[in-house]
């Protein structure tokens, strides 16, 4: 028997940068997560300690914070710049991926004005990106993660079958709730990125909303669907959906009715959705995707 090296990958993970624009008395800001991954043929460094090719994780976690000096565009842009350059900064390297996340600030409002320097955390979605520089081809993979939506009817669930556990009751109006996290594959590398991310993700909200939904699959569908209609750009929409249960709760002991009025959000278990929605005509690149867990 022989012990061999198999695939391999290394970089920095989580380098958090904020870059602030002030070139105007309206500040504005870009706060990310950026992770970097290299390719190629680091063997001596695994075999024998030879760091010969290692481009240092260090200098990784130094070019992102000199690459955001110029501006952070998008992060769609941003992990392109930075995967061309490291893909092509050795011949050893042969590929890099950079994933991106991306935390959004509002303006805080004071006396109904937006301020000019004061920002509150827009909540739990988080704007992915994530850029495979791999025989000098790149892959754009852009997302969302925590997108929490409901609707208070226009959900029904029934027609299932009863096996000896099965004791759900059908349901002809229920409440829907997810937090969508979703990933989708561009099929170009200069697009319009804030325009081409904000359309998606309306046409995701408008979905979701006008489905009149007869199973939280279904929606997954229509809204990976509807995407794929609206963007011509996108080749692909993967989609994982908690199924976040609202439980009707029994008031009785309380000499209460309650014809669907107060509910118990349950957070666990809950079903999970998962699904791709994808073009027939176009070829897959299951190498966008290597490292993106969680999706089927
Ligand atoms: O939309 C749903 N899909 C399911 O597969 C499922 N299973 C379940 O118990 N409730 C639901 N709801």
């Amino acid at each position: 028997m022989a012990i061999v090296l198999g695939p391999n990958q290394y970089g920095k993970a989580e380098v958090r940068v904020v870059a602030v624009d002030r070139s105007t008395p309206q500040h504005s800001l870009v706060d990310l997560n950026v992770s970097s991954a290299l390719r190629g043929d680091f063997s001596a460094a695994h075999l024998t300690g030879d760091n010969a090719h290692v481009l240092t994780t260090d200098a990784q976690k130094n070019t992102v914070f000199a690459f955001a000096r110029d501006g952070i565009a998008s992060p769609e842009a941003f992990g392109i710049r930075l995967a061309t350059h490291f893909a092509g900064s050795y011949p050893w390297i042969s590929g890099a991926r950079v994933a991106v996340e991306s935390y959004g600030w509002d303006r805080i409002t004071v006396g109904g004005q937006p301020h000019d320097h004061a920002f509150r955390r827009a909540g739990a979605e988080v704007r992915t990106a994530v850029v495979t520089a791999d025989d000098s081809r790149l892959h754009v993979v852009a997302g969302l993660t925590d997108l929490v939506v409901l609707k208070t009817t226009g959900s029904e669930f029934w027609g299932f079958p009863r096996d000896a556990y099965t004791t759900l009751a059908e349901t002809r109006d229920r409440i829907l709730a997810t937090a969508v996290t979703a990933r989708w594959r561009y099929l170009g590398t200069d697009l319009d990125w804030h325009g081409v991310f904000d359309t998606v993700r309306t046409t995701m909200l408008e979905a979701f909303a006008s489905t009149h939904s007869l199973a939280l699959q279904q929606t997954l569908h229509a809204m990976g669907a509807a995407v794929l209609e609206t963007v011509p750009e996108v080749a692909e929409v993967r989609l994982s959906m908690p199924n976040k249960h609202h439980f009707l709760q029994d008031l009785s002991a309380f000499g209460l009715d309650n014809p669907d009025v107060v509910y118990h959000a349950d957070d666990r278990p809950y079903g999970l959705i998962e699904g791709t929605v994808l073009r027939d005509d176009v070829p897959p690149a299951e190498v966008a995707w290597q490292g993106t867990p969680g999706f089927v």
